[in-house]
């Protein structure tokens, strides 16, 4: 890199994007995350960092996308995607951490570095695709990635208000061609073109009714359902709300992580008893299901739920198909999963499951050893991956089986192409997700009877010093500070079915509790002493832990 470029690069920093402040900030479970007004000078940084890794990467093209997912609106943040549509590699984490808080005097000479690290090639091409999620903030904010990218000569192409899986799809299919056109129109083509495929081979049977309600989080994802819908012929009725544009805020007692955590049904969305509802967080990439029954209760269909009805129905397909025992499929979950969830896998299911850390990037990892991966995090993060030999496989079954095994094979053929194998993505999983119940003809109540979720709650407690807390296991015990997991033993053994665990946020400063019992009434009790604990052992600052979350 001559010396002249990199002053641009300085220059353009100081003028256009200057770091205003101090606080230290650091790429975490799901990229920079924090209030908007901190972000600039980090996403023109990353910008930099694109171009760089594009090189390393020959000329390959890399994504950053601008989004907060389920955070509320004054929040945004921004994530690099790698070539093959997947997390940015991990060793590169602490590069983006240090190229985002060093100070604009500091700037040239630790870019300069970063380049010799990482041997990028300097006169190669460089390629980076640019997403934003709906914030106010977000046009701005990916104005300066785009400035970052040119500054290094790099060619940024700047795809508007997409869902983050929208852009790590494209991602993809610009490096891999074979995977799909990497445009919005090129996703709905593959996606949506495949839902509509397999439905022309279903038939809507028994309890399975085509109306869906749809909660958008006033978000990216409901807005792509509603252009989805007008091209939807009778296969699926999207009722959509919480859509954006009426007033309501972007998450804001909405959207699939609150319906998660708080246990609640979202404001804005009618309640017609044992209707499905389909709800989207933020940026598009997680979905849960929930109903409200006869007695006005909440019946939640999280992850664990949506991984376990996938996996069913691979497994199922497989099986017709005569290929299970020449193909893995194996499920991936978190210390979040629910106990139940992972006793119906294993003894009902019999299918394999392993349990990782926290963060998308650990479970897709994981699922890409198997055949076939089913990976979700409770909060209904995740997707399936197919490796090239289960897809070749079933290509030829496809082609050469009996008439019966050619059928189920075509099948999981038209599911793996409705499948973002990129990355989570909510709009893909629930099409996945409404062909197995309509395939099945079910409702939400035989979806919701395979197992019966044990009660759970998660709180947070504030301490000093989060990284206090360290953990082993796929974060299910703690090995500090010291004391805690013994207390932790201690306060589970007299509840029935108890489970609880304790680890340090990612994405926020605070420590988080799990437990789960029996009855929710203890789930709570147990959750609330778990987090006296916390308080007492590890720190805890400011108000005492207090339900509900
Ligand atoms: C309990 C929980 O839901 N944690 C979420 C949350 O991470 P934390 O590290 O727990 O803050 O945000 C991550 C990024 O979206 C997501 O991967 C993860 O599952
Ligand atoms: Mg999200």
């Amino acid at each position: 890199m001559p010396p002249s470029s990199l002053r641009v690069v300085y220059a353009f920093a100081r003028e256009m994007h200057p770091k205003t402040s101090e606080v230290f900030i650091e790429y975490g479970t799901a990229g920079f995350r924090t209030k908007a007004n901190l972000l600039e000078h980090v996403v023109y940084r990353m910008g930099l960092l694109a171009v760089i890794r594009s090189r390393v990467k020959n000329g390959r093209t890399i994504g950053i996308m601008i989004t907060a997912s389920h955070n509320l609106e004054p929040d945004n943040g921004v994530k690099l995607v790698d070539p093959d549509g997947e997390m940015l590699e991990q060793s590169w984490e602490e590069i983006a951490t240090r190229l985002a808080n060093v100070s604009d005097n500091d700037l040239e000479s630790t870019t300069e570095q970063v380049i010799k690290q990482v041997n990028a090639d300097m006169s190669l091409k460089a390629s980076v695709f640019i997403g934003m999620d709906t914030r106010y903030t977000s046009p701005r904010l990916a104005a300066a990635a785009a400035n970052g990218v040119i500054a290094l000569k790099g060619t940024p192409k700047e795809f508007g208000i997409v869902t983050t899986p929208m852009l790590h799809f494209c991602v993809k299919c610009r490096n891999d061609n074979t995977y799909g056109t990497p445009t919005e129109e090129g996703y709905y083509e593959k996606i949506v073109g495949a839902f509509k495929k397999i439905r022309q081979k279903l038939t809507v049977c028994g309890d399975y009714n085509t109306t869906l309600y749809v909660d958008g989080a006033n978000g990216v994802g409901g807005k792509k359902l509603n252009i989805i819908k007008k091209t939807l012929d009778g296969e699926l009725d999207l009722q959509l709300f919480n859509i954006g544009g009426n007033g309501g805020k972007l998450n804001l007692n909405c959207g699939a992580d609150f319906v998660k955590v708080s246990q609640k049904a979202p404001v804005g969305i009618e309640h017609v008893p044992f209707q499905r509802v389909a709800s989207l967080d933020g940026d598009g990439d997680r979905l849960v299901y929930y109903y409200i029954d006869d007695k006005n209760n909440m019946n939640l269909l999280d992850g664990d739920r949506i991984a376990t009805l996938l996996a069913s129905y691979i497994a199922e397909l497989l099986r017709a198909c005569e290929a299970s025992s020449d193909l893995q499929i194996g499920l991936v979950q978190t210390a979040y999963a629910n106990g139940a969830s992972t006793k119906y896998i294993t003894e009902d299911l019999k299918v394999p499951v392993s349990c990782v850390k926290t963060g998308v990037k650990h479970l897709h990892h994981a699922a890409l050893s198997y055949d076939i991966g089913v990976y979700f995090e409770a909060n209904g993060h995740g997707t399936v991956v197919y490796s090239t030999k289960a897809k070749e496989v079933i290509a030829k079954v496809a082609q050469e089986g009996e008439p019966e095994q050619r059928k189920a094979a075509q099948l999981l053929q038209n599911f793996i192409d409705m499948t973002n194998e990129t990355v989570g993505d909510a709009i893909s999983d629930l099409f996945l997700v409404e062909t197995v119940l309509c395939a099945r003809g079910h409702g939400v109540k035989q979806w919701m009877s395979s197992y019966a979720d044990l009660p759970c709650r998660q709180l947070k407690v504030t301490v000093q010093d989060r990284n206090a807390i360290s953990t082993t296991d796929a974060e299910r015990q703690c090995t500090a500070p010291e004391g805690l997991q013994t207390r932790i033993d201690e306060l589970v053994r007299p509840y029935s079915c108890g489970r609880a665990f304790v680890r340090p946020s990612g994405t926020e400063d605070v420590v988080r509790v799990y437990a789960e019992a029996d009855t929710q009434l203890s789930a709570d009790k147990l959750a609330a002493e778990v987090a006296q604990a916390v308080y007492d052992l590890a720190g805890g600052v400011g108000a005492r832990p207090e339900l509900p979350v």
